[in-house]
């Protein structure tokens, strides 16, 4: 959409399709307000506003121009727009009011240039202080701690397996090492994709932690209300499996239950952005776990950083390679990226190094070569996902000949397929998607006109059509069309016996989360919606009609899935221009699945997705001095 008060360069670039009329508004404000006439000024206002949009928490003045402008989810073409050459354009925006220049420049002016990163300033407090507290968790020591006692607990609970169902001869145990930096440090930033065990050390990390300290004080959190049902899930069946510890710890752990971030930080009326619990009121916690960490943006990671008293352990899971957060800032994968590129040094770090190299054997030094943060590397799941997690590793690796490879040797029997399209919507080779939609579809209609809730919600864990569009031929709204006209659907969405459909509002009273997913169900008083409840335990029916917002769920977004997995995935590609494309996008997808993934598109727009790396710009993964 074009603003009618964009003006100058500004106006350009709006009308190329770069803008949103809340960038040229405020960039136009801004300039004005601070009296820069520079129209270069009002410009790189405009792209910092666009970027955050965007994912990014800042621009990159020097590379801006090369970077993927996306609008309406479709690319803009950007490479002949008239950009300004870097150095003058840095020079006009250092002596313009609004700027604050490095990180001595005064607080209180709207923008901040760090080097050529031009910053809105909230977004550089928030990257400065997530860097600071990081750095200051990592480095600092527990003391007094009782070593040989938390040195057996560590042996006991993680005991070294070689062998072909264990770990290779000199392989570190990663898990081992976490919960050791767990127990010796204030923060544990533990990476690694499906199946590498991150739930299982999250568990076994509670057990050590609660075994020397019984009155520990725990909180659980995920990003999403599904997320955090599945962690709390997860976490206890988990716990089941902690051989040798005593029972009255587990048994004492079993009874915690995870709750969304949001909810662990405390809601507040007055603001969207800022939470109950902060430096003033921190929480009551003296452990704090979050799972699925890729999905929460820098903000909320600031706000979780001041809500944590600073002697308190922050133990933050996820896995870096899948999508970041819908909202600015990728900031769990540049954690990972500045541990690896910065060299621990410091006494702090020295201190916590040495603490860590007695708490593990020899064979795990080079897993604590970093402390804070620990790499989760073996998949010990792999025997029962077998392509699944070759088809990720290819695409985590952003390898496209073992991607191509790997499809090339694909079996009849594989659990992963890739059908190619080339014919658009109306292409047969769709046929095998429509039968998996219509079994899928008609075994969930057969157990809501049952009446039987849970079962209707089991079988929408069994199979997800993913996107990476909302709109367009390959977009979730063209795949609910065809799936509802496939499976003869009544009209109204909201009464149709079996209809999938996904919350797309928060409703605080309902308790009812964006994302959430339910079906309509058979009950004696008509048809209702079956949904879980916030913790996952139990299933509630809602009226449909209390509920703003409610759309059909036969296919969603990516985005919309991270969080939950299924049985079997299938994923319409877009076509290999789209913006949406990326490594990121395609490895989620894939690891959405825990049993098959049925891919649909060329294997030009599968070959972009590998190829191509989400555009997230942000200081954070840079290495100061
Ligand atoms: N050290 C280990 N030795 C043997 N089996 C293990 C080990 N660690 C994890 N497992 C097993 O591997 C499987 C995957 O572990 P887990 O669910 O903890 O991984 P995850 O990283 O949380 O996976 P996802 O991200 O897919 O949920 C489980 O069956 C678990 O019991």
């Amino acid at each position: 959409m074009t603003s009618v008060i964009a003006t100058g360069l500004v106006q350009q670039f709006d009308e190329a399709g770069v803008f949103g009329p809340a960038d040229v508004h405020t960039a136009q404000q801004l300039a004005f307000l601070g009296g820069a006439t520079d129209p270069r000024v009002a410009l790189a206002i405009a792209l910092a506003v666009r970027a955050v949009r965007g994912g990014s928490v800042c621009i990159d003045l020097a590379t801006v121009r090369d970077a993927v402008f996306e609008s309406d989810e479709t690319q803009v073409d950007v490479a002949s727009l008239p950009w300004p050459d870097t150095a003058e354009w840095l020079e006009c925006l250092r002596s313009t009011p609004l700027v604050s220049i490095g990180h001595d420049g005064p607080a209180g002016r709207p923008l901040r240039l760090d080097g050529t990163l031009l910053y809105l300033e909230r977004y550089w407090r928030d990257e400065q202080l997530v860097r600071t507290d990081v750095a200051i968790r990592r480095s600092t020591p527990r003391a007094g701690l009782d070593l040989a006692g938390v040195t057996a607990t560590l042996r006991q609970v993680f005991p070294r397996v070689e062998g072909p169902d264990g770990l290779a001869a000199g392989e570190p145990d990663h898990q081992l090492a976490a919960a050791a930096t767990a127990v010796a440090t204030r923060l544990c930033v533990l990476q690694g994709g499906p199946g590498t065990g991150k739930t299982s050390t999250i568990a076994k990390i509670l057990v050590v932690l609660a075994t020397h300290e019984p009155d520990l004080h725990i909180g659980l959190a995920a990003p999403t209300g599904k997320a955090a049902a599945r962690m709390g899930e997860a976490v206890k069946e988990a716990l089941a499996h902690v051989g040798t510890a005593d029972p009255a710890v587990v048994e004492r752990l079993g009874r915690l239950h995870a709750t969304t971030l949001h909810s662990l930080l405390g809601w507040r009326r007055d603001s969207t952005t800022r939470f109950a619990h902060d430096r003033t009121l921190p929480l009551p916690y003296d452990v704090v776990v979050v799972d699925e960490m890729s999905m929460v943006s820098l903000s909320l990671m600031a706000r979780l950083l001041e809500a944590t008293r600073p002697d308190a352990r922050l133990v933050l899971v996820g896995d870096p390679d899948q999508l970041a957060s819908v909202e600015a800032g990728a900031v769990f994968s540049d954690i990972g990226a500045l541990a690896r590129a910065q060299e621990p040094t410091g006494l702090g770090m020295a201190a916590t190094r040495d603490l860590l190299v007695r708490l593990v054997d020899p064979v795990d030094l080079p897993a604590v070569a970093r402390p804070g943060v620990v790499e989760l590397a073996h998949n010990w799941r792999f025997a029962d996902q077998g392509r699944i997690a070759q088809l990720a590793r290819a695409v985590r690796d952003g390898d496209p000949a073992a991607v191509g490879a790997l499809l090339d040797s694909l079996g009849p029997d594989d659990n992963v397929t890739f059908t190619p399209i080339t014919r658009g919507l109306q292409d047969p080779a769709y046929g095998s998607l429509r039968e998996r939609l219509e079994t899928w579809g008609g075994e969930l209609e057969h157990r809501a006109r049952l009446g039987d809730a849970e079962g209707a919600l089991a079988v929408l864990d069994r199979h997800r059509l993913l996107c990476a569009h909302r709109r367009g031929p390959a977009g979730v709204a063209t795949w609910n069309r065809l799936a509802r006209t496939w499976l003869r659907r009544g009209a109204d969405e909201l009464t149709s016996i079996g209809e999938p459909l996904m919350a797309t509002r928060r409703d605080r009273a309902l308790q009812v989360f964006n994302g959430d997913v339910g079906a309509i169900v058979a009950t004696p008083t008509g048809p209702r919606l079956a949904l879980a409840d916030p913790h996952g335990t139990s299933v509630r029916h809602l009226s449909p009609m209390q509920l703003s917002g409610l759309v059909p769920m036969y296919a969603s977004t990516v985005h919309k899935a991270q969080g939950s997995q299924f049985e079997a995935v299938s994923v319409v590609l877009p076509e290999a221009d789209s913006p949406l494309l990326t490594r990121e996008l395609l490895y989620t997808a894939i690891t959405r699945a825990s049993r098959s993934v049925h891919l649909y598109g060329s294997r030009e727009a599968l070959m972009t997705a590998v190829t191509r790396r989400a555009n997230r710009a942000s200081g954070l993964a840079i290495v100061r001095d």
